[in-house]
């Protein structure tokens, strides 16, 4: 068997100017395919470490691997989305997903694949319209859009849908993740949102903070690919997510739910 996707070890990271390092000794496993979040308060330096995974930072301490390489650097194999879509504001849907294709100089011969993509997110309506027009979930669909036309093995998230309602965050927790799972996907999410962690991921790392610590790596029981926060097995590992988060005192029984 060959390494894991990606393997961290001995992580830490302290900011020039910073007294205290904000993160400490991190280590971890994730496979190919595995949907992995990052659970903590805020603070507590998960979006360090997203941006050290992504190697949009430099460690001051240890060492991450991917394909058993170290990252020195970003890379076509992953993409990160942010809270805002960061698209273009003068171009259109289908412009703003085909940039990474335009740039490696694969248009026209991808835009059948970027259109299919726009399909996929729910889009292809829009393709021709401008990104100003759309509202703040639908550039968040375009966004990912874009991610999904560079064909990353690893999609990164630092609370990407946090700026948009209810609703529609649901909606596209549920969907990015079940896209993922279709398109082989490896996610990888920094969230302080248990809801988002227990609708997207199969496990979470969770967060201590001061210097920010993984004090708990939590796999949850299998869990349908799109699943809805009411469901009873979902409710039960928030519960869990919340014992190990130390939010309450106790650890859920399965009776503590019906229907598991
Ligand atoms: N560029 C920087 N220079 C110095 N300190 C920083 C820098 N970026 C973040 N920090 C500090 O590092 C700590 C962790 O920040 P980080 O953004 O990684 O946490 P977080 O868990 O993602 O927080 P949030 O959920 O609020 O985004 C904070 O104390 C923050 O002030």
């Amino acid at each position: 068997m060959g390494p894991p996707l990606l393997c961290v070890d001995g992580l830490g990271h302290r900011y020039r100017h910073h007294p205290e390092p904000v993160l400490r000794d991190i280590g971890f496993r994730v496979e190919a395919g595995e949907a992995v979040a990052v659970v903590g308060r805020s603070g507590c330096g998960k979006s360090t470490l997203l941006h050290l995974l992504a190697g949009l930072l430099h460690p001051t301490a240890g060492e991450i691997r991917i394909h058993g390489e170290p990252v020195r650097g970003p890379s076509a194999r992953w993409v990160v989305m942010f809270q805002q879509p960061l698209l273009y504001p003068w171009m259109t849907a289908f412009e703003n997903a085909a940039l990474g294709p335009r740039f490696a100089g694969r248009l026209p011969e991808t835009a059948t694949a970027v259109g299919d993509l726009l399909a996929l997110v729910k889009m292809a309506e829009f393709a021709g319209t401008n990104v100003q027009r759309l509202s703040g979930g639908q550039q968040q669909r375009v966004a990912l859009a874009r991610s999904l036309a560079a064909q990353p093995e690893i999609l990164m998230l630092d609370e990407p849908f946090s700026a948009l309602d209810t609703f529609t965050r649901r909606a596209l927790q549920v969907e990015v993740r079940a896209i993922a799972k279709r398109l082989g996907i490896t996610l990888l999410l920094v969230t302080h949102d248990i809801d988002e962690a227990v609708l997207m991921a199969d496990r979470a790392l969770v967060m201590d903070a001061r210097p920010g610590r993984i004090r708990a790596d939590l796999a949850f029981r299998p869990l349908p690919d799109e699943r809805g926060i009411d469901d009873p097995a979902v409710q039960f590992e928030r519960a869990r997510l919340l014992a190990a988060l130390g939010e309450t005192t106790e650890a859920p029984r399965p009776g503590d739910f019906h229907q598991i």
